[in-house]
């Protein structure tokens, strides 16, 4: 059966990106409003309330009001947005987060994508709390840098405007309260809120997130080949995430910004020094990919019963 599908905010960054995505392919209808009605509240409620899924690319307020506007029981939404990330009643997007959870996301009408920051620090971190290695009660501290179309519209026309990028490299997210913590926090099962780093760096799409950990004063001192085999154990077979084997990462001197490129894709690694007992554990994904289009149409592909990687760009 054909699944007629919404995007709302589709001419913006991400809208695009998972329009591109679902482009030629017969299983879905795509329905579409005209330029001079995108915004326009009716038009939108007909259209959320005509979809079998709604994808939400819009900022925070609108995804709710989005959201107020679907006054059927069988609309399925996907809200790209934080809006919902650790709402009630909202399944959390990221299929690989534990055994489990994609059959639990099947089930769920509400799906909140997760914020791209999150996806690296989570595929990271959240199979080391399961196994055991990294104490609920750790303090743990992530950071990275992003590409500026993480900032939507707004960001890119910061960057690429007249006066040119206002900086090479720029930390932010100073106030250590950046949206993104809660759901960092909540999905990693931590008890306490990851130290969040972030900065955007001057390059249109691209991310890397680093988890640093002291091995030798965690329980146990886990080395980082320990570390290494909870992480490939729990992506063994994924067509999306792929852990670098241990051995390659030791022969690599760097990694860039650009590792994934514009795909879908997530990769780790796992950096370690025996001498030190110190590791710097790194997801490089595209933040417009897995870290936010490419989640998106993950989750639709599940929620559709769909081939979970129909789309993607792997
Ligand atoms: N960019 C990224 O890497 C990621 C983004 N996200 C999230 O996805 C969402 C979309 O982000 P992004 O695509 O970057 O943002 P953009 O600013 O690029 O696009 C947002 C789009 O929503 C439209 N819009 C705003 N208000 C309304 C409304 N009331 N009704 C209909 N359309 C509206 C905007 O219109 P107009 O064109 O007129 O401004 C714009 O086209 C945000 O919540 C963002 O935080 C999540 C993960 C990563
Ligand atoms: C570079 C940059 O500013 N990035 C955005 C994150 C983009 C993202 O993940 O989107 P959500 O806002 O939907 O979570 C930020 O840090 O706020």
């Amino acid at each position: 059966m054909t699944q007629r599908i919404f995007i709302d905010g589709g001419v913006g960054t991400t809208g695009l990106e998972i329009n591109e995505r679902l482009a030629g392919r017969p299983e879905l209808s795509i329905i579409a409003l005209d330029a001079d009605r995108r915004k326009d509240a009716s038009a939108r409620r007909d259209a959320l309330n005509a979809a079998d899924i709604v994808i939400l690319c819009l900022p925070d307020d609108a995804a709710r009001e989005a959201v107020a506007l679907i006054d059927n029981g069988r609309t399925r939404v996907i809200d790209a947005s934080t809006a919902h990330r650790v709402a009630d009643g909202w399944a959390y997007g990221f299929a690989e987060l534990e055994p489990g959870h994609r059959e639990r996301l099947a089930n769920s009408r509400f799906v909140a994508n997760p914020g791209c920051w999150p996806t690296g620090f989570l595929a990271l971190v959240r199979p080391l709390v399961l196994a055991g290695l990294l104490p609920v009660d750790w303090p743990v501290t992530v950071s990275g840098a992003s590409g500026y179309s993480g900032g939507g519209k707004s960001m890119i026309a910061e960057y690429e405007g007249a006066g040119g990028a206002p900086s090479a490299f720029r930390p932010y997210g100073l106030g250590l309260a950046h949206k993104h913590v809660p759901e960092m926090q909540r999905y990693s099962g931590l008890r306490h809120p990851p130290l969040f780093a972030p900065a955007v760096a001057n390059a249109y799409r691209g991310m890397i997130v680093e988890v640093p950990l002291q091995l030798r004063a965690l329980p146990g001192a886990p080395s980082a080949a320990d570390v290494h085999g909870a992480l490939a154990a729990a992506y063994a077979g994924s067509p999306i995430v792929g852990v670098e084997a241990l051995e390659d990462s030791a022969a690599m001197t760097q990694v860039r910004l650009e590792h994934v490129g514009a795909t879908d894709r997530l990769a780790l690694f796992v950096f370690g020094n025996e001498a030190t007992g110190q590791a710097r554990l790194v997801a490089a994904l595209d933040n417009l990919g897995k870290g936010a289009a490419g989640a998106a149409v993950q989750n639709l592909n599940i929620l559709a019963g769909l081939p979970e990687t129909a789309g993607l760009r792997l």
